[in-house]
């Protein structure tokens, strides 16, 4: 009885990962990581149009992210990001001194930035579209970008894999954060790829599934979630100081990093 049950779960874990959607042959996807902070930043792209965007890029590489879309024979349309970061300073303002992009974050950030979107907005690039859902408790302003048509979803600090930003500066708060996990990104198809703006032990994307089985933190009612958040007692980012408030403008705009 207990091999059968085994076998019956197992077979479930494969059938979710069976419904995972491929990405379109259209559709260009790049990783790219920041050592120093861990973050990821995602340049999507579309191969007819040649139109790219790049979400959560960092000041550092921004050449970096400049040279890729070069390499790709990509225009970059917008530079932007799922909220307003504290561990390092958005390449957003880089890349606009470097090409003719926008930038582009949630209004409820409150920083500056070309374009402001909402709940319910779209980012849209060549014939490719990202939805928009305010995914607020990390910070106000926390934004989750999703791709039906290819199945993904990118999360910010929202939901990291196996963890999730954490709730005690900015404008953080728990309760907030779990029922926009809850509300919004466990409401997801279960096949849903999730990419979040950082991993600090190697990991580089998860899925709705498996975080809804595997999440230490999120799969815990919300008294219990809120008492382990209350309780995590991280350092703060190093760059606290500097980041937020070159973030509120935009990031910096200086052609080279110091
Ligand atoms: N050590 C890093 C900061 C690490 C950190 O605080 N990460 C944030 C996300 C970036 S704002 C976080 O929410 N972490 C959650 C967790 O559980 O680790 C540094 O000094 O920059
Ligand atoms: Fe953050």
């Amino acid at each position: 009885m207990f091999a059968v049950r085994n076998a019956r779960n197992f077979c479930n874990k494969l059938s979710t990962m069976k419904d995972q959607i491929p990405f379109s042959s259209d559709f260009i996807f790049r990783q790219l990581f920041d050592t120093t902070s861990s973050t990821y930043t995602y340049l999507l792209a579309d191969t007819d149009t040649r139109e790219a965007v790049l979400i959560d890029p960092v000041f550092e590489h921004a050449e970096r992210d400049f040279q890729l879309c070069k390499d790709l024979n990509l225009k970059l349309k917008y530079a932007m990001n799922t909220h307003m970061h504290a561990d390092h300073i958005t390449g957003t303002g880089f890349l606009k001194k470097l090409t003719n992009c926008k930038s582009l974050i949630s209004k409820a950030s409150g920083a500056d930035a070309d374009i402001h979107v909402d709940e319910s907005d779209a980012v849209t690039f060549g014939r490719h579209k990202l939805q928009i859902f305010a995914t607020p408790g990390h910070t106000n302003g926390c934004i989750t970008y999703y791709s039906t048509e290819q199945g993904i979803a990118f999360t910010g600090d929202t939901l990291l894999i196996r963890g999730c930003g954490r709730t005690d500066f900015q404008e953080g708060n728990s309760e907030t954060l779990y029922h926009s996990v809850h509300k919004k990104i466990f409401t997801l198809p279960p096949a849903t790829k999730l990419y979040p703006a950082h991993d600090y032990k190697g990991l580089t994307s998860t899925t709705v599934d498996e975080e809804k089985r595997l999440n230490p933190r999120l799969t815990k009612n919300l008294q219990e979630f809120v008492k382990i958040m209350d309780n995590l007692n991280l350092p703060y980012p190093k760059m606290i100081d500097k980041a937020v408030p070159a973030n509120k403008v935009c990031g910096v705009f200086e052609l080279s990093p110091q």
